[in-house]
């Protein structure tokens, strides 16, 4: 069983502009939370502020040890390794025996087996994001952080990725961060809505069912109409 992760007490400012004070948060082990809120609001800040990347000023987070994956909008795999050396990345560099049946079988599941061979510059944006996937797979991690991984992939490409993160993440604890109120919907065990300065942050109700939800999921559309409204409030009082 994931530990819950705790920030306590959290406070972080960029040259004197309070981004956080005082902030107390829980975010739930082995669940999916989402972080959403207008365009510079805080989230990555907040991510990184988790991840350890970042030091705050005051205040602490407990619960999350070494065992981090990071995945962004770039999926930073090396040019010159095959997909499937990517997918294995994590045993080379740390000197370990590389499990070629396991990479192998995680390619399948992202469905790339037949890719395992080639260069990553041979694949498409969504493609390259389910390498980048099947890496963070591979390599065990009890905590996930997710900065806007599906950003720049169309449409349909994104609800795919989506569909299959939330399946194969099932279990760990997931810290997403991201703009959409669709992929919050479908993807979340808890939904957090950053809004202020320094941040408020306000658990936001999660449509009824498991992520992932499907489309078509009537309380998900009603979910997504309702946090839209909310970001659109938010952004009209921030200009
Ligand atoms: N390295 C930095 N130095 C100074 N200020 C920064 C730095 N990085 C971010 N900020 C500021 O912190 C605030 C929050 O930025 P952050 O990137 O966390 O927001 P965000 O909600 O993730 O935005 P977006 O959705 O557009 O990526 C912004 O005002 C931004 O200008």
């Amino acid at each position: 069983m994931n530990p819950d992760i705790t920030l306590h007490d959290l406070s972080f400012s960029w040259g004197g502009h309070p981004l956080c004070q005082h902030l107390d948060l829980r975010l739930r082990g082995g669940k999916t939370t989402v972080l959403l809120g207008r365009s510079g609001i805080g989230k990555s800040t907040l991510l990184r502020l988790v991840a350890g990347l970042l030091q705050p000023q005051q205040g602490s987070i407990r619960g999350i040890s070494d065992s981090v994956a990071w995945m962004g909008q770039q999926d930073l795999l090396y040019p010159w390794l095959s997909v499937q050396d990517n997918v294995m990345l994590v045993a080379r560099l740390n000197g370990e025996k590389p499990d070629r049946a396991r990479a192998l079988h995680l390619l399948e599941q992202v469905k790339l087996a037949d890719v395992a061979h080639a260069r990553p510059e041979t694949l498409s944006g969504g493609m390259r994001q389910r390498v980048a996937l099947a890496r963070t797979l591979y390599a065990e991690r009890d905590v996930v952080l997710m900065d806007e991984p599906f950003a720049t992939l169309d449409v349909m490409t994104k609800l795919s990725l989506q569909t299959l993160t939330a399946t194969l993440l099932q279990g760990k604890t997931v810290l997403l961060v991201t703009h959409d109120p669709l992929e919050a919907c479908r993807m979340a065990d808890d939904i957090l809505l950053l809004s202020g300065q320094p941040l408020r942050i306000e658990a936001w109700p999660v449509p009824d069912g498991a992520a992932p939800r499907t489309i078509d999921d009537p309380g998900l559309l009603q979910a997504q109409g309702q946090l839209f409204t909310r970001l659109n409030q938010d952004e009209e009082k921030s200009v």
